[in-house]
């Protein structure tokens, strides 16, 4: 049966207290820069034992059943953006192979679920190989209190859908989810589709013209959504590159142990104060050390936004503020890493570490 997307009640979208009361583990590290916390990254990410420079809030945290259930995500609820068949979906099951999945209706919602205990995990996409940032996601990153800890990434490959008796020269318009319509753009013209038609997610599309009984209309989805929603494929591996990979993070209420004996990752978000040669600086920090840096994004403070020159013109004419979205190659657990963000700290308007978890490496 295919269930209906997650709606968070507006009674729902509470502050839970329970989310804040537990124990972060010890490597848990937010860092509001100017603050007069004593707490250093050093204190906050040190061996368990060295108990002279812990404070209680840093004890670790006792074992909880969902913990066990982690390896396999046995019984665990992963949320995810979109309709039953969506890539999300198959992320989220690659990610946890024997999870429940639960749909929902948007991003956002999947972080709600997780905050208020609807659903333990979730999992979204971050960046696509061909069609680049999934930039909302960035952004929620920071609105909500949640830690990445792990990612997955999923070869996606794009079907051509409609309804029984559809032929390809039927077809004016295509339905997906916008990256979807983007990583197929070449394919579709070359087929004689011309128009295009935005929705929330690919499954979604699928069901819409299945429902609908659409039939100019074809769907840019994967082939389970055709077997969900009764849909011919009329084309397959149509994305324009082969090599089409979606990266997708795996949320959790509480961060992972980092370790050193298996290739990490940490994502780190931070912002600067202007001048030139700030951003060098700060990447400066894991180039000295040499920490290699595999993803970085820049996106715009929303609580300062877009300053626009007073009329005596005394200020610059516009004038922006970016966070960066920088993800190391290295474990929080190790030194090197800690010294390194220990540095950026010294002159970094804000630093927060997203999660530390483990680099998927395996096939896409
Ligand atoms: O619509 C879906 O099926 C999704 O899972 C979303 C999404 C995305 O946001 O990029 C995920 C993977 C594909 O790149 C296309 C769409």
């Amino acid at each position: 049966m295919v269930s209906p997307s997650l709606r968070i009640p507006a009674a729902a979208r509470v502050f839970d207290p329970a989310i804040n009361t537990r124990c972060p583990p010890p490597h848990a590290v937010v860092m509001r820069m100017r603050s007069r916390s004593r707490r250093s990254i050093a204190a906050s990410a040190s061996p368990p034992g060295d108990a002279s420079i812990r404070d209680p809030i840093s004890l670790p945290r006792p074992l909880t059943s969902a913990d066990l259930m982690e390896a396999s995500g046995d019984g665990l609820k992963v949320a995810y953006q979109g309709c039953p068949g969506a890539y999300s979906e198959a992320a989220a099951k690659k990610a946890y192979p024997s999870c429940h999945t639960v749909p929902c209706e948007y991003f956002e919602t999947a972080f709600q679920a997780v905050e208020n205990w609807v659903a333990d995990r979730a999992v979204l996409p971050l960046e696509n190989s061909l069609g680049g940032s999934i930039h909302r996601n960035y952004d929620l990153l920071l609105r909500h209190r949640l830690h990445i800890v792990g990612e997955v990434r999923l070869a996606v490959r794009h079907c051509l859908l409609a309804n029984r008796g559809v032929k390809i020269q039927n077809l004016r318009s295509a339905m997906s989810h916008p990256q979807a319509l983007a990583q197929c753009e070449q394919t579709l013209t070359k087929l004689g589709i011309e128009h295009r038609e935005a929705v929330d997610d690919t499954a979604g599309a699928a069901k819409l013209i299945a429902e609908q009984k659409l039939q100019d209309t074809g769907a840019v989805a994967s082939s389970l959504a055709a077997q969900l929603y009764g849909l011919d494929i009329l084309a397959e591996n149509i994305q324009d590159d082969t090599d089409n990979v979606t990266r997708f993070m795996m949320l959790a209420r509480e961060p992972i142990i980092p370790r050193t004996d298996k290739p990490f990752k940490t994502s780190i978000v931070f912002s600067l104060e202007e001048g030139p040669g700030q951003l060098f600086k700060a990447l400066a920090v894991f180039a000295l050390r040499k920490i290699n840096l595999t993803k970085m994004e820049s996106r715009p403070h929303k609580k300062k936004p877009l300053r626009i020159a007073d009329d005596n013109c005394s200020a610059p004419l516009k004038h922006f503020d970016y966070l960066f979205y920088v993800d190391l190659e290295a474990s929080m657990a190790d030194p090197n890493a800690q010294n390194a963000l220990a540095n950026l700290k010294e002159f970094a308007t804000f630093l927060r570490v997203l999660g530390s978890y483990p680099t998927d490496v395996s096939e896409a």
